[in-house]
């Protein structure tokens, strides 16, 4: 062999013998593993010790308050404790996770929290939350461990950002304006006078006790499937208890993960744990089934001569309103799972905390029913003209959102330094919105803040509260929740069936213990007393 110059040989060398070297030498061997282990463990320690630490110094030099930084586990054991104690008592809610009242009669509106490894700067002041969410918007980005923790949505609309996120809101932004969401009107009134036959032939004259929170999750499944991507068979039968059981369980298990502390250790969700792969193969498993659903509305797509007016039809059609084209493959899962899941779940939550509210307020059951019964006089069913005018029901709807937001917290990351309420912020700083202490804030909202009271918002949400954009059930901004009006619209659709068709009990097993698992749900369900109220 010829060598040009030395840098040759000695280049030629390294290649070629290097690997030998190493593989005769265990020696060699074990010495990269060593440096390698040590880069991990400075990476790891610089993450979860030094990054926070500095986060927490920068924060507290401005003087933010909080409580005293902790290595690794920050509040945590406090959280879990509280987690345990709290069980029974019926102002859990108001003791909401981290942001219990303490934390912020003690630390102000904005103050510092830490959740295992993890500084968050607490937001509780609808000033400072607008700027995150409206002002300030291009600062920030969803937090990873969301991203993680939901991370069968991929980059799906929740989660996507910057130009792809753009290119995905306007593009599925026309799904959901006024004269779609009346023609999905129909498809939800549809499916909630089969799910209400289906509650008729369990009852069969007497009572009978359902989980409504269940029954609630499969009849909004089965409203998504259909009005979202013009499938009959997402909610029918086995498929149905199969998605619910196996969405219910995955996200039950990733937020067990993090009270445990071990899923905010960054890259944790890479480790072949037995919780990892087993919420992996679930994944898989969940987006099969998304598979499924694209395959067979390609088919019917194939043969439908008119333009799709589902949201999946008109995904695969393929192009925005600039023509910009077709989305691969998996970005149409990421959205057939995104919408599967956000479109799903909240508004089963609403309406299950909505039932909750009525049955232990009937006051409220009964009129809402002499309203129901003067906007429909004879009619079977309600129309979408209909809906404007159940104005006591949107009150009710709304005071449930109020008092048990079904998302009552929201994470954010800053990915450009900025300032938010003239606390400067670095990169790499997290933020958690939290909406529900606004939402029970005397100052905004009067001495009858803790009160079930649907009147107030007779007047709309601004005759309600001193700052409107204290009340923030649906988030504010350019990521504001894009099924806002599908939710509103569909849980009055529900809510006049139910209290037109049967008289509501709760159920005397029922134990008030909200949680949250993303959303903030009833942890053993709604067990609600079912009479029909034809016999
Ligand atoms: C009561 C029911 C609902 C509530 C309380 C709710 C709440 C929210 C909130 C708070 C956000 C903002 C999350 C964040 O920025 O971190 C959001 C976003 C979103 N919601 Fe909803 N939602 C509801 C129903 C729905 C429905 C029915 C759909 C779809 C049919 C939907 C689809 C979405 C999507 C796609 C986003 C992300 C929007 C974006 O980032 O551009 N939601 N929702």
């Amino acid at each position: 062999m010829m060598f040009h110059s030395s840098e040759d040989y000695a280049e030629t060398m390294w290649a070629g013998h290097s690997f030998q070297l190493f593989a005769h030498h265990p020696f060699s061997a074990r010495l990269i593993l060593a440096i390698l282990s040590v880069a991990l463990i400075i990476w790891c320690l610089n993450k979860t010790l030094l990054q926070p630490y500095l986060i927490y110094l920068n924060l507290k030099r401005q003087g933010v308050k909080g409580a005293p930084f902790r290595p690794f586990i920050g509040q945590l054991p406090e959280i879990r404790e509280h987690m345990r104690r709290k069980e029974s008592d019926p102002q859990y809610a108001a003791v909401l996770f981290v942001q219990s009242r303490e934390q912020i009669k003690q630390y102000g509106d904005i103050h510092i929290s830490q959740m295992g490894p993890n500084i968050d700067l607490v937001l509780t002041s609808p000033d400072a939350i607008k700027e995150v969410l409206v002002t300030k918007a291009g600062c920030f980005e969803k937090p990873a461990y969301v991203k993680n923790l939901l991370s069968l949505m991929g980059n799906g609309l929740v989660f996507a950002e910057g130009p792809l996120w753009e290119r995905q809101r306007r593009m599925i932004n026309p799904a959901f304006n006024h004269k779609e969401i009346k023609a999905m009107s129909e498809i939800m009134i549809k499916c909630t006078n089969e799910a209400a036959d289906r509650w008729c032939q369990t009852i069969q004259g007497g009572t009978q006790e359902l989980e409504m929170l269940l029954e609630f999750s499969k009849l909004t499944l089965d409203v998504i499937g259909r009005a979202a991507f013009g499938s009959e068979d997402v909610a029918s039968g086995k498929a149905a208890d199969e998605l619910y059981g196996g969405l219910s369980k995955l996200i039950e298990d990733k937020v067990a993960g993090i009270m445990e502390g071990w899923s905010l250790i960054p890259g944790y969700e890479l480790l072949p744990t037995s919780e990892n792969r087993k919420a992996k193969r679930r994944e898989k498993e969940l987006r099969a089934l998304g598979m499924r659903l694209i395959k067979s509305r390609r088919e019917t797509r194939g043969r439908a001569a008119e333009k799709p007016r589902d949201l999946l039809g008109m995904m695969l059609v393929g192009q925005d309103e600039q023509g910009e084209s077709v989305m691969s493959d998996e970005q149409l899962l990421d959205e057939c799972m995104t919408f599967l899941l956000a479109g799903h779940e909240t508004t089963a939550v609403l309406l299950t905390w909505t039932v909750y509210l009525l049955t232990s307020h009937p006051e409220y059951v009964e009129k809402a029913r002499a309203e129901i019964n003067d906007v429909l006089g004879g009619r079977a069913d309600i129309s979408f003209e209909d809906l404007p005018r159940l104005k006591l029901l949107q009150g009710i709807l709304y005071e449930s959102l109020r008092l048990y937001p079904p998302v009552p917290m929201m994470g954010r990351t800053v990915v450009r330094d900025t300032e938010i309420a003239g606390i400067r912020l670095q990169k790499g700083t997290e933020v958690t919105i939290v909406s529900y202490p606004m939402h029970v804030r005397e100052a905004l909202w009067g001495n009858d803040v803790m009160e079930f009271r649907p009147e107030r918002f007779a007047n709309g949400i601004s005759g309600a509260v001193k700052q409107p954009g204290a009340f923030l059930p649906f988030s504010a901004g350019p990521r504001t929740c894009i099924g806002q009006n599908f939710a509103m619209t569909e849980a009055k659709i529900v809510l006049v069936k139910l209290l037109r068709t049967f008289s509501l009990k709760l159920a005397p097993g029922y134990r008030h213990f909200p949680v949250m698992y993303i959303t903030m749900k009833p942890k053993h369900g709604l067990p609600v007393v079912l009479e029909s109220l034809f016999k």
